[in-house]
């Protein structure tokens, strides 16, 4: 049996084989990514070439120690594929992010990506999404009419992350509204409503963007569904 770190290790380093000579992809953000990273650093001493838009700035940093060549979503026009993690995938590959705060860029470099690929443990997998809070980007200034209109879609509760008692800022100076809505049967429909909230920058919510989930299992199995 393996656990949950170690099924983040055997599954981040399986989808390195993913990454080929001369490609330009999207590297997302994460623990399951780390491990990802970590097998591409290995690869790029051992001659490996590509280049790379980063989802954050943890992965920046960390991709760059590993001496992974990076560049940015404006210099590229399109990305071969993007690999990234997940907080939930249900049975439709529709996903929720943003977890560790990077959904907004994660959602961008996915949308420019030919190809997404999503790196889970097994724990991630739910018949239907809303046991993990959705988490929502929004503009500071105008969070509490964000939260008074998300109190009236469904939702049980909702908070404005917190980070060393002051409220997180994201990578692109946004706060995040931890949302609870217990089940969400029409993911769809709720990212277009949130999306019409003014002060709303982005959902965790994923769509229709994952084109294969690539899943490590505690006895050691990793399997493979595409859309
Ligand atoms: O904002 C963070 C991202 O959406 C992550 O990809 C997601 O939270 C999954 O992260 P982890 O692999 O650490 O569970």
């Amino acid at each position: 049996m393996f656990n949950a770190e170690d099924t983040k290790k055997r599954v981040g380093a399986y989808a390195a084989d993913f990454i080929e000579n001369g490609m330009t992809v999207g590297l997302g953000t994460g623990s399951t990514v780390y491990w990802l990273l970590q097998t591409l650093g290995e690869r790029v001493q051992q001659g490996l070439q590509f280049s790379a838009v980063p989802t954050s700035r943890q992965t920046q940093t960390l991709a760059t120690e590993l001496g992974i060549t990076l560049t940015e979503l404006n210099a590229v026009n399109e990305l071969v594929l993007t690999i990234d993690g997940a907080d939930e995938v249900d049975a439709r590959l529709q996903l929720i992010k943003g977890g560790g705060g990077a959904l907004l860029q994660e959602k961008m470099v996915a949308a420019a990506s030919k190809q997404l690929i999503i790196i889970v443990d097994e724990n991630k997998m739910v018949d239907t999404l809303g046991k993990f809070p959705l988490p929502v980007e929004v503009i500071p200034s105008g969070w509490k009419q964000v939260h008074r209109k998300v109190m009236g879609m469904g939702c049980t509760k909702a908070a404005i992350r917190q980070k060393n008692e002051q409220a997180f800022i994201t990578d692109n100076g946004h706060y995040i509204l931890d949302c609870y809505f217990e089940q969400i049967t029409d993911p769809v429909n709720l990212n277009i409503a949130l999306h019409l909230v003014p002060g709303v920058v982005e959902t965790g919510l994923f769509n229709g963007m994952a084109d294969m989930v690539i899943t490590g299992h505690s006895d050691g199995r990793i399997d493979t569904k595409s859309r």
